[in-house]
């Protein structure tokens, strides 16, 4: 799917710039020999083509959400149906309009992903979401603010799409907020009024107050929309159904839905770890240090941040170059597919709680990737050897986030289903993990352990550390961690996760039962 990274997106306004030039080819053919295409694509190209130029003028465009929707949604509500719009019934079908429709296919056919109804509901799901996890002002997110970056104002139409998702998760309550909201910055004139009808907008508000029991609203707002347009018959015969409806209706609408599984609860330190919040006392932050770290070359040492003693999470900072997030990234591109998460058999599953795209990279893909694997070994002390049978350590796993891209409170370790594929039989447990960060992010997606209270922020050319198992090879609960939601940016993260029956030279057991690795 598309929603799942914003690389995917990037791709999208790659692929329409072609469409439009496409387009305007034919529109221009078309003109030349006394045919015009109708008003509507010809008005959609205009736009489309300004809001592409735009798109494409700033690498940053995608990474904010609500662009992010808008390309979607021209893609999807548009570019998809335009060939079958050129092709009415009954009227002349020119070699011009056979010939876009051609290329559109060639163009549709190259693209990895091709955007989706279901990916217009991600990213719906996604700002959903973003939302409500980082408490942002309806008012303004309609306008084109979140946080202190401002694109342009959302489209009546693209918040109909979350509303959608509301409705679809019977959050009526929640829907009724986002609509009213809607409906006020129609009153104060902030809406170009020909960019929708006010009807559907009251219809729909009404139709939501009922399926949430609310009567009496419903049959308020009708009321409000008739003394402004009191001529209105489609609107009249509403008011008519819902007063014929008596309050015991309402009700048994509501239990029906009421029946549906809510959202779960977003576990609390974790969404207050994702919103910055130091959950730490003075005294326990007091003995965190930096250190100028011994590696296992004599002269190199590493700038290391400690954030967490027991068990020790690590910042490593300048570990990774520029130019070296840019390889991986690349090798990544053509590899990326939604990332999947473990069923108890090892066999894959996606959810939604986990929105991002994942790669795989070997040591023998790229030097620099073996580099890295190496520059890893002298940083931890660890072997990551890769081999045919028993690695010592998995390939690189290279992940983009989405639009509201997260992975919530998880552990590393796999238990019984950890050796997957070949290289990894005899591998063991994943004994602990590195993560790069290879670009920095405008809002949001810092990994958190919210037993630990730790954050750790997005830092490009950073990396954290920490062992998921203790020293008498326990796993250790205490590592639960998880990928805030990326609110605007495009995250880009790799990670290699180090097996521990490689390690048994360097890491012997503790003296105690319980013994931590922390040093
Ligand atoms: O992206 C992150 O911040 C964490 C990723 C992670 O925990 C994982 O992929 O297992
Ligand atoms: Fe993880």
């Amino acid at each position: 799917d598309t929603f799942s990274a914003i690389f995917r997106i990037e791709m999208v306004l790659e692929t329409e710039t072609k469409l439009i030039s496409h387009l305007e080819k034919l529109a221009a053919d078309e003109r030349s020999e006394g045919r015009f295409l109708s008003d509507d694509i010809l008005e959609f190209l205009e736009r489309a083509s300004v809001e592409n130029k735009l798109g494409r003028s700033d690498e940053d465009f995608p990474a904010n959400p609500l662009n992010a929707l808008r390309i979607l949604r021209r893609y999807v509500h548009w570019w998809t149906r335009i060939p079958e719009m050129l092709q009415c019934e009954d009227c002349f079908i020119s070699s011009h309009v056979l010939e876009y429709i051609e290329s559109y296919d060639a163009i549709t056919q190259n693209m990895a992903e091709v955007p989706s109804a279901n990916d217009l509901k991600g990213v719906a799901d996604g700002i959903y979401r973003l939302s409500k996890m980082y408490h942002l002002d309806l008012a303004e997110l309609y306008g084109g603010k979140i946080k202190d970056t401002q694109t342009d104002p959302m489209d009546p139409e693209d918040v109909l799409l979350i509303t959608d998702i509301l409705e679809s998760k019977d959050l009526y309550e929640t829907e009724i907020v986002w609509l009213e909201k809607l409906i006020d910055r129609f009153r104060s004139g902030q809406w170009d009024h020909s960019l929708i009808e006010q009807r559907k907008f009251y219809k729909r508000l009404a139709r939501t107050f009922f399926m949430a029991g609310q009567l009496t609203e419903t049959i308020k707002i009708i009321q409000e929309y008739l003394d402004e347009v009191p001529d209105d018959e489609i609107m009249k015969k509403e008011l008519e159904f819902y007063e014929s409806k008596d309050d015991n209706e309402v009700e048994r609408v509501v239990t029906r839905h009421k029946e549906f599984v809510y959202d779960a609860e977003i576990d609390e330190n974790y969404l207050r770890l994702c919103n910055g919040e130091e959950l730490r006392t003075p005294r326990q932050l007091a003995p965190l240090r930096c250190f100028s770290r011994e590696t296992t070359i004599p002269y190199l040492r590493a700038k290391e941040e400690v954030l967490n003693y027991n068990p020790r999470i690590a910042m490593f900072h300048e570990v990774i170059s520029h130019n070296e997030t840019l390889v991986v990234r690349e090798i990544a591109k053509a590899r990326l597919i939604r990332s999947g998460l473990l069923n108890k058999d090892g066999s894959q599953f996606q959810d939604r709680i986990r929105i991002s795209q994942t790669a795989w990279v070997d040591d023998l893909d790229h030097p620099i990737i073996d580099k890295l694997s190496r520059r890893i070994e002298s940083l931890t002390g660890l072997s990551l050897t890769r081999k045919q049978r028993a690695s010592d350590c998995e390939a690189l796993q290279v992940l983009n986030y989405g639009v509201g891209g997260l992975y919530l409170p998880h552990w590393d370790y796999m238990l019984e289903n950890n050796q997957q594929t070949e290289d990894l039989w005899g591998s063991g447990e994943r004994i602990a993990t590195w993560l790069f960060y290879l670009t920095d992010v405008k809002y949001g997606g810092s990994t958190v352990y919210p037993k630990l209270k730790v954050r750790v922020p997005v830092t490009k050319g950073s990396a954290a550390f920490w062992y998921n198992m203790k020293k008498n090879t326990d796993v250790d609960e205490r590592t639960l961690h998880a990928a805030c939601p990326v609110l605007v940016g495009s995250k880009w993260v790799c990670n290699k996760w180090i097996r521990v029956n490689g390690q048994f030279k360097t890491r012997p057991c503790g003296l105690t039962k319980d013994d931590t690795i922390h040093d």
